[in-house]
């Protein structure tokens, strides 16, 4: 990894549903291979334990072979030693050397004055010194009651080939009984361990895979004799606690989400009412704000913002755009005659006029000042708002409105002056304006009651 890297952690990352879970050895069969390993190294141990004490039982049954042959021939070797019969004595240490167990002979014969004279007798093969256990005799004689006299001593050795072949005899024995018994062993913990815990530690573990939410409520129940109460038995209880839980807590949550959303739904009821009605107020400001209170016609403050829009229409459209202005003749005076309520009243009779002659859409009247009037009449020219001013005020002789204090008629009439929009010499609305003033002027000064342009 190069230096200054992050480590990376080399765990596998645990898997979300224990059905995806690849098993790698099962419990029992580590359980197994655990005991097998124990069993071989119990095994080695014990085939080494009892060999040695194979080799010591053989050491000690071969130190007996000795000892009942040094008794056997310990009368007879020293009785041909005594008599100095040679060749008998050569006949017994052959004889010795004929016994299976027997080795090496070795004689020695005590004589006055020199040094002891000895005979060995070696069975063919037979190794030097060894293992083999040593048997060493003194011998003597007593040629009469009473007198005894040493005459020299042997020595026997057994022979150590003859050990290691018992013992390989014993070997295979003791070996093919402990390799037997681990087996078996082994076996046995391996059988015992699948049926108490790997069948139900298996049978958790696939009742765990299926729970949902909506099985929670099914019980893990073990297939065991109800006298178990182990380790497996709390395992199970606390598998059942659990789903309990957690079917209390499903229960909880879900009821508290149906209230949640039950409260949801009222304050979502509540927020489209409230908007609502708070639309409604606004449409009802916004109208407001907009509409003349007396009259229910545009303000002064809703003309001065269509007047642009409609100018600039006009202007992209290239289509004719007329204002009329209208006043109301001798309004002081209808004032004075009928009094300030009744004025009002006049006003309203006016706007009523207006509403009535101007339907087409796109036509936009609007008061803007106290007995002061304007029509926005797009795509008219001046002729064609002329006609549509005699309309008005046609309309107004036919609603017959009473006006005595008038010098000019006996009803209600409108002085009117009307301009066209010209692009060639007007660059703003106040130009217009300022047009349609004229001729209203020229309309009053003209003996009112009449159209001018
Ligand atoms: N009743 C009523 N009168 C209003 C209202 N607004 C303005 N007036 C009156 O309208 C009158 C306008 O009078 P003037 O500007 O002198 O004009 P006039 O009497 O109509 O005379 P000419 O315009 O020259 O024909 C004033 O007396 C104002 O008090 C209103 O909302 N209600």
């Amino acid at each position: 990894m190069p230096a200054g890297e992050p480590a990376v952690d080399a765990q596998p990352a645990a898997p979300d549903h224990p059905s995806d879970t690849v098993l790698g050895h099962s419990l029992g069969r580590k359980l197994v291979l655990a005991t097998l390993v124990f069993s071989l190294l119990f095994t080695g141990l014990s085939v080494a334990a009892r060999t040695w004490l194979a080799w010591q039982a053989n050491v000690a049954t071969m130190n007996t072979e000795l000892a009942l042959i040094g008794d056997v021939f310990q009368r007879a070797l020293a009785k041909a030693i005594w008599e100095m019969d040679r060749e008998d004595l050569l006949a017994h240490m052959a004889s010795m050397a004929q016994v299976q167990s027997v080795g090496r002979i070795e004689l020695r014969l005590r004589q006055s004055g020199r040094s002891p004279e000895v005979l060995q007798q070696r069975k063919p093969g037979a190794p030097e010194g060894g293992r083999a256990p040593t048997l060493q005799r003194e011998l003597s004689y007593s040629p009469y009651p009473g007198a005894v006299e040493v005459i020299g001593d042997f020595t026997l050795q057994g022979d150590e080939r003859l050990l290691w072949l018992r013992l390989r005899g014993e070997l295979l024995e003791i070996v093919l009984t402990q390799v037997l018994q681990s087996v078996l062993l082994a076996g046995l913990i391996m059988w015992l361990f699948h049926r108490s815990v790997t069948v139900h530690v298996r049978r958790i573990a696939r009742h765990l895979a299926t729970l949902t939410p909506e099985t929670l409520g099914r019980r893990l129940q073990l297939q065991r004799a109800a006298a178990h109460r182990d380790e497996l038995t709390l395992l199970e209880a606390g598998v059942n606690h659990l789903q309990g839980n957690l079917s209390d807590y499903l229960a909880r949550q879900h009821r508290d989400e149906r209230e949640l959303a039950a409260h949801r739904d009222r304050l979502a009821d509540l927020v489209d009412a409230k908007t609502t009605e708070l639309r409604a107020v606004n449409t009802r400001l916004e109208r407001l704000s907009r509409a003349d209170p007396l009259t229910d016609l545009a303000n002064r403050r809703h003309f001065d913002e269509v007047k642009e829009t409609e100018l600039r229409r006009a202007r992209r459209q290239q289509l004719p755009l007329s204002l009329l202005v209208c006043d109301v003749d001798y309004f002081k005076r209808y004032n004075d005659t009928y009094g300030h309520a009744h004025g009002d009243q006049c006003l309203q009779a006016v706007a009523d006029a207006l509403k009535q002659t101007f339907t087409r859409s796109g036509d936009f009247c609007a008061r803007i000042g106290g007995e002061e009037f304007a029509v926005l009449l797009p795509a008219l020219d001046a002729e064609q708002a002329v006609a549509a001013a005699e309309r008005l005020r046609a309309r107004l002789l036919q609603m017959g409105l009473p006006h005595t204090g008038s010098l000019v008629a006996l009803h209600v009439t409108l002085s009117i002056g009307v301009a066209q929009f010209d692009e060639e010499t007007m660059h703003r609305f106040d130009e217009l304006m300022q047009r349609a003033d004229e001729a209203l002027y020229r309309a009053k000064n003209r003996g009112r009651n009449r159209v001018s342009n």
